[in-house]
Order: structure tokens, then sequence, then C-alpha cells
């Protein structure tokens, strides 16, 4: 009677037998509107041939493997992935559970599908399928900071064992404090004594204190419902063994995925906050953008900042149309991935890790940032001026180095780093997490601190406006006294400067950095008052 009178939904999940009774533990969901879904994102990662597509082609089309590649077909993307068996970008595939927990994804689902799936569905789990090659290590990571992933699937093959990527993507999930969870496969080929120092292995390395997870091996229904209860702790890591050919074990893994639910707080109320993961080019609609809301909602028809372009300036931009899961709706919110169609822009002056946030934000894009790095991995040791690639949410560019509070950083050393991204600025938060890589060097971090880009005009704006208050004061002082004019600067002087200028970028802005002004050259060269910011 309390589910009637909430509007919830009731499945019996077990039966516990008490000394003095029984105890029944029922799932509860909310009933929702018949367009709307919860939606859980599961990033899949592991070394190459885990069986990761093959896991997702089982699951979302409910047809069993032949051990050579039979279900993964669905999910390529490229011929050169059909070719080769091997995932090079972020695949996309859903899992739909009904209100009582029945899959609703059918064998012959093709993108068309994916309506229906939504439509019949309360909860919708979307699969971030990343590459296991070395080779695609950097789309992998933007897979695992710019799709916002709540959760981690680890792959391991159990007759190979915990090798190559395994560990590096298991500490990517931990740098970005995504819970994680193991899925062992191909546990019908596999010798038993194999398996069983797989798994030794496998709990060595998470009980470790790098990792100081807590391995639960999930066995049967009971310990899939206590592990998915507790899987709201980081530490808890469920462990489950699977064929995808014989299909064991694998209702238990649909179970325990029916139970999660989505780590990100929607916070409807607070303002729009959108990341762009990607763009594209829709003929007759225009130009789409896919990506993640963090936090609060948007509707069609309403203007948000879209930005920050190359000078740091974010510009007004109204939603056409917004599709989930390619369903046209009319609203999202906060955790829930969208597109949207955008009035009046080309999709060449949008590239991934712009945001689209609500002008009461009041964006700011900054060149430069400081964050607490921990290296991970560095061959010698880093200083001021190395450069490699930096990742946070879904911005993804190159970064300098620009101070250090050490000389020197080598392999598990930690310390504050002020950055400098080479090529735009960018939109961050305090807190994000970040991960700098280069080749085999690896770090990871949390942004502490911004240092906010204020674009020429701004700049000169603030200039005059300190000059005439200086010259009213002056005047005030002495009235005898002639207003003075900014001494003007000649050509050659100017150029003088602009040799000295550490500046890397070729825009005519003026970015500010902990007092130490660096106009850019065209801003001198032609407005006096950007001249007056030497003087
Ligand atoms: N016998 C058996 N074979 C499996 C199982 N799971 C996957 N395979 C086979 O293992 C091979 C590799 O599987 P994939 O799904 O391509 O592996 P992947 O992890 O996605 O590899 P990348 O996309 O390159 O990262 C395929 O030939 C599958 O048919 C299983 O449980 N049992």
């Amino acid at each position: 009677m309390i589910a009637q009178t909430l509007g919830l939904e009731m499945v019996l999940l077990r039966d516990k037998r008490e000394v003095d009774g029984c105890v029944h533990e029922y799932l509860l969901r909310k009933k929702l509107e018949p367009l709307d879904f919860m939606e859980v994102r599961v990033a899949v990662v592991g070394n190459v041939d885990a069986g990761k597509s093959t896991l997702l082609g089982v699951l979302t089309h409910g047809e069993l493997d032949n051990g050579r590649g039979h279900a993964r077909q669905k999910l390529f993307r490229h011929k050169h992935e059909m070719e080769s068996g091997r995932t090079s970008s972020v695949g996309n595939d859903i899992l739909g559970f009904d209100a009582t927990g029945k899959v609703v994804n059918k064998p012959e689902h093709g993108n068309l599908d994916w309506v229906r799936i939504c439509e019949e569905s309360a909860k919708v789990i979307t699969f971030i399928d990343l590459a296991g090659h070395e080779k695609y290590l950097k789309t992998t990571v933007f897979g695992m900071t710019g799709h916002a992933p709540d959760f981690a699937m680890l792959m391991v093959g159990s007759n190979a064992g915990v090798i190559g990527m395994t560990k590096e993507h298991l500490g990517l999930a931990l740098a970005l404090n995504v819970p994680v969870f193991v899925v062992v496969t191909k546990i019908d080929m596999c010798p038993p004594n194999v398996l069983a120092e797989t798994l030794k292995l496998l709990t060595r390395i998470l009980k470790s204190p790098g990792c100081r997870k807590i391995p639960v091996m999930v066995q049967n229904q009971d310990d899939v419902i206590v592990s998915a209860m507790n899987f709201t702790s980081e530490r808890m890591c469920p462990i489950f063994q699977v064929s995808n050919v014989s299909g064991e074990n694998l209702p238990l893994l649909q179970t325990f995925m029916n139970l999660l639910s989505t780590r990100l707080k929607s916070l409807p109320a607070a303002p729009a906050e959108f990341q762009i993961d990607d763009t594209f080019s829709v003929p007759g609609v225009g130009t789409v953008v896919s990506g993640t809301l963090l936090q609060g909602s948007i509707r069609i028809n309403d203007v948000l900042m879209l930005g920050p372009d190359a000078l740091g300036n974010f510009q007004p931009i109204a939603v056409k149309s917004i599709h989930r899961k390619r369903m046209p709706v009319k609203e999202v919110r906060g955790g829930q991935t969208a597109s949207f169609a955008l009035k009046k822009i080309k999709r060449s002056t949008i590239r991934k890790g712009m945001v689209m946030v609500s002008p009461k934000i009041e964006p700011k894009a900054c060149w430069e940032f400081e964050s607490e790095v921990l290296v991970l991995h560095h061959p010698t040791t880093i200083s001021v001026r190395y450069q490699a690639m930096v990742h946070v949410g879904s911005v993804r560019q190159t970064a300098t180095i620009v101070h250090m509070t050490k000389e020197h950083l080598r392999t598990g050393d930690k310390c504050n780093v002020r950055f400098r991204f080479i090529k735009n600025p960018e939109y961050l938060k305090t807190d994000m997490k970040m991960v700098f890589r280069e080749g085999r060097t690896k770090a990871i971090g949390s942004i502490i601190k911004l240092h906010p880009h204020v674009s020429a005009v701004a700049q000169n704006t603030r200039q005059q406006r300190a000059q005439k208050k200086a010259m009213e004061a002056n005047h005030q002082v002495n009235p005898a006294n002639e207003p003075q004019k900014p001494s003007k600067k000649s050509k050659r002087d100017v150029s003088n400067d602009m040799s000295n200028t550490n500046d890397v970028s070729n825009t005519n802005d003026v970015s500010i950095t902990n007092n130490n002004i660096q106009p850019v050259v065209e801003a001198r060269v032609n407005s006096p008052s950007a001249v007056a910011v030497e003087s």
C-alpha cells in the first residue's frame, strides 16, 4: 500500500530466513513518465581480446558468441575494426530494463530500435565500449574522462590473466574515482588452475596499497544483491566470472546492472552545465553537439553560453531540438547524455572540450590553472617547461608546466603544479580530476585553483577606467594640472616589447596570469590603451 501511494513498482529480490521469521527484500522503482528513464553509464575497459565488445554484443543483443568474434560484429563502427577485430573508437550501446527488471532489448535490435528500448525502459545502461590496445590509449582516456561514466567494468580474459593495459585502465579508474567491478571472461575455455591463478593475482592487485579495494566474488543471486547494494562505496569491487559462449553467470551480471544507479546528482535547480564530447553536421538539421549534462536542466529554445573560443569568449546560442538516445525529447536533466541541434552556428567553430552553460554562471575561460599532482610513472624527472597532454572532463589539450612547488618531480612525487594550455583557453572548475600523460609518463591530480582569462576588451576597459580615475584624482588635488595623456610608444618600442613577450598564443588578446600581464602583439600595435598597459 505504501508503494502504491508513492507510485512505486515493487519487485521481490530475495527471501532471507531468520531464526524468528523471514525477511523479504524488494526493489522499489519509481514509475517514470512514459518517455523518461534513468540512465547509468558504464565504461568498459580491459586489455585487447579480453572480450569487451563481445560481452556487450551478447548483453545487448541477447545472442551468445561463437568464440570467433560473432557477437562483437554488431558493435563495430568502422570497416577497419571489422577487419582487425580491434576496437579503435569510443563505441556505444544500450541495455534497457523495464520497471520489473526484465531486459527490454531484442536479439535483432538495430540502431532504429533504440527509441523502442528507451520507451519501454525504466532504466537504460549506456555502455561506453573503449579500446584495449595501447595505440588507442588517448581515446580510452578521453572515454573515461569525457563521457563521465558512473562505473567502470574492467574485463579480464581468464586464460590471458592480468596483462597489458589491464593495470593501466584500473589505475585510470582509480585516479578518476570511478567505482570498478571486474568481469573475468572466457571461463568456458580456461583450465581451472589457470583461472584460479588469474583470480589470485587479481585479488592481490585489488587489495594492494595502491588500490585498497575489497574484492567480492559474486557467485549467486545473494552475492549480487549484497554487492549491488554496497557498491556505492568506491572501495567495494565485485568480481564476476562469465562465459560469452556458454552464457554461464551472465544472468548474475544482468541482475547486477539492473540494480546499479547513477552517481551524478541531477541538481535540477542548479544552472545548466553541459560538456561537449562530440560534434556532428546532420543534413537538414545543421550542427549537432553531443555530451553530458552535469547539472541543471535544459529545454528546447533555452539560450546557453557556448565556449570558450580561441579568444576565451562565450557566445549565446539557442537550442533548436534535443535528442536523448536518438529519441526527441523536450527536456534533459543533470546526469543525462543528450544531443542538441543548434541554431546558426558552424560545426567547425565548435570543438570537443567546449561547454554550453547557463548565462547565470557567467563562465570564464582560463589559460592557466593549478593542480595538486601525483606522478604515477616517469622514466626520469619532470621539471618546468615539460609538456604533455592534459585530460580534464572532455578537455584534451597539451599543456606546459610553468611553475612547480618542487624543483623536480620523479615517480611517486606529489606537488602543486601550475599548467598553461598551449592552444586554447578552457572552461574548468576546481576539484575536477585530471590526467596528465605523454607516452608512458603518467600523472594524476585534481584542480585546486583557476587563473581566469581576461579578454583584451575587458582588460583595456579596466585600464582606461583606472587611468580616468587617476587623472580625476590628480585634477582634484591640483586643478591647474593638465590631464596627462597616456604616453604613446613608438612602433619600434612596441616591436622591442613584442620580442620580449613569452606568450605562446598568436591571438589578439591579453591574458593575465597572477599579476603577470602578458599583452599580445596586435593589441599593442593597434590600441594605444593597450600600450598603456605596459607603462
Ligand atoms: N571461448 C570464448 N571466447 C570468447 C569469450 N569472450 C570473447 N571471446 C572471443 O575473444 C575474442 C576477442 O573478443 P573481443 O570482444 O574482440 O575483445 P575486446 O576486448 O573487445 O578487444 P579490443 O576491442 O581489441 O579491445 C573474440 O574472438 C571472441 O569471440 C568467451 O567468454 N569465451
